[in-house]
């Protein structure tokens, strides 16, 4: 009896490590490549399938088959696009960007709600090898059909769309005579670079987020799919460099709403309407408009209908609007549902100097922080555009930067904000190259562009800093 089963130990012993010498030589000469192709031929040859064609060109029309482009970039982000047999090595857009992309006539595969299905970029070329048409091929188990090709072809349609909006050039667009006129929008601004606090930060790019993902939600309540943002605080402390970082983590194009350039109400209503989806919808110092009451042609229900974007319904927008202070605009204004988020960016405090010192200057710790953490202490403040313009141009050696922002800080504290007039100065005695505030673009360009989308480019001289009463503001996001 005992002999029995160590006998029968033995075997089993035996048996389980072939099976392991037999699958680590597959796996070692790629044989298991072998067998499992032979699996999935065997797999086919017992499967009834239906094949659908996407043909590249519309047969009436001979127009670009819509559908075709969307497989396309679909089929071509598909990650088992490496495992195919052939492919095609592009460079990107990018530079170091390499693309891949399907061979002629070669299938890939792709699983979807568990369900196997393949596609083939079906090419056909004539005798002297000129392309004669082109289509994509689905192949789909017959019984699958029915349950998964309704919801496969609208997952290819929101990938597409994906890979799209990740892959457009950006632009902004700005209004003049009722018309949007764009130019591409290269601002390097990213959450990144922004100096906010980081909780701040994360709740806005998860609040972005989430919105991205809410058409169905936003549909079902019968609301316009749309957020707006509320961004105030003092000059220079970030919010046209929020709304660039913002464009660039959607990858969503701007249009800069300039309403001194806007005739009347149905003016302003029908460049709304001609504004495309996934692009953020911007009025910069509405304050500043609001005020001006007497100048302003736009009725205040104009505007209030504008932000609401009641006459565009479908697609996802995002609204933002900046101001310096929100004391004194008419509440209704700025009511939940016209405005979703309100973001205050304040002065800077110590925190955000050390994060400032750390992005332009490199240096996380330095002999001279204690006394800048003391001057922060006993009230004095600069905006962010102010210390980081010092930073730039001193940028050559940290402790002079410093330095330079120690005295400015003093000198704030003690006349009340003339820092504007001190970053002058010492851009013009630093040895370090002119800041780039004063040189991007070219005198043309500078007519050519409005003065808010230079703005967004920081390419305005920095204004004097406001009044010392702004100090006051903790930094604050109210969720409405
Ligand atoms: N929070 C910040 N983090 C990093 N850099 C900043 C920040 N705030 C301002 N800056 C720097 O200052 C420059 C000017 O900032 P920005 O134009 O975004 O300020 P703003 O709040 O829009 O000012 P304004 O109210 O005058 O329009 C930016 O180009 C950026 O380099
Ligand atoms: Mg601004």
């Amino acid at each position: 009896m005992l002999m029995f089963v160590v006998n029968l130990f033995l075997v089993c012993f035996s048996f389980i490590c072939s099976i392991f010498l037999v699958r680590l030589l597959l796996h070692r000469t790629a044989l298991i490549y072998v067998v499992r192709k032979w699996a999935e031929w065997v797999e086919d040859r017992v499967h009834v399938h239906q094949h659908f064609k996407v043909p590249e060109l519309n047969d009436s029309t001979q127009q670009e088959n819509q559908v075709y482009r969307r497989v396309s970039l679909y089929v071509n982000s598909l990650a088992s696009l490496e495992d195919s047999d052939f492919t095609t090595l592009f460079s990107g857009k990018k530079p170091n960007d390499i693309v891949l992309s399907l061979n002629d006539n070669q299938a890939i595969h792709d699983v979807f709600l568990g369900a196997r299905l393949s596609w083939v970029n079906q090419i056909e070329r004539d005798h002297q090898n000129q392309v004669l048409s082109r289509s994509f091929v689905l192949r789909i188990k017959k019984r699958d059909r029915r349950r998964i090709l309704k919801p496969y072809l609208q997952h290819i349609h929101t990938v597409s769309d994906d890979v799209e909006q990740r892959g457009k050039e950006l632009k902004i667009y700005n209004n003049s005579n009722g018309k949007w006129k764009s130019v591409p929008f290269n601002h390097p601004a990213s959450f990144d670079s922004l100096v906010i606090d980081p909780d701040v930060k994360a709740k806005i790019r998860s609040d972005l987020e989430t919105f991205l993902k809410s058409k169905q939600y936003y549909h079902k309540l019968g609301r316009v799919w749309k957020r707006s943002y509320l961004l105030y605080g003092p000059s220079g402390t970030g919010k046209s460099s929020f709304i660039a970082a913002a464009a660039n983590f959607l990858n969503y194009d701007l249009y800069n709403v300039s309403l001194s350039q806007v005739v009347d109400d149905a003016d302003l209503n029908a460049l709304l309407l001609q504004t495309t989806r996934k692009s953020i919808i911007v009025i910069e110092d509405l304050d500043r408009y609001v005020s001006e009451k007497s100048t302003a042609r736009i009725t205040s229900s104009g505007l209030m209908n504008f932000m609401d974007g009641i006459l565009n319904s479908q697609d996802e927008r995002i609204m933002m609007f900046t101001m310096n202070d929100k004391d004194g605009i008419d509440p209704a204004l700025l009511r939940p549902g016209r405005i979703d988020m309100h973001i205050y960016f304040p002065m800077c405090d110590f925190n955000s100097f050390k994060n400032l010192a750390s992005n332009y200057l490199g240096v996380k710790e330095h002999k001279l922080f204690p006394q800048v953490a003391e001057i922060f202490q006993s009230g004095a403040t600069m905006s962010p555009a102010e210390i980081s313009e010092l930073m730039l141009v001193n940028r050559s050696s940290p402790s002079r930067a410093l330095k330079s922002v120690i005295s400015a800080l003093q000198s704030n504290s003690r006349n009340g904000g003339k820092v504007a007039a001190r970053l002058s100065d010492s851009a013009a005695s630093s040895p370090a190259p002119p800041s780039v505030l004063e040189n991007a673009g070219g005198p043309a360009w500078k007519e050519a562009v409005p003065k808010e989308f230079r703005k967004l480019y920081g390419l305005l001289r920095l204004r004097s800093c406001r009044s010392p009463g702004s100090l006051d503001h903790d930094s604050e996001m109210i969720e409405r």
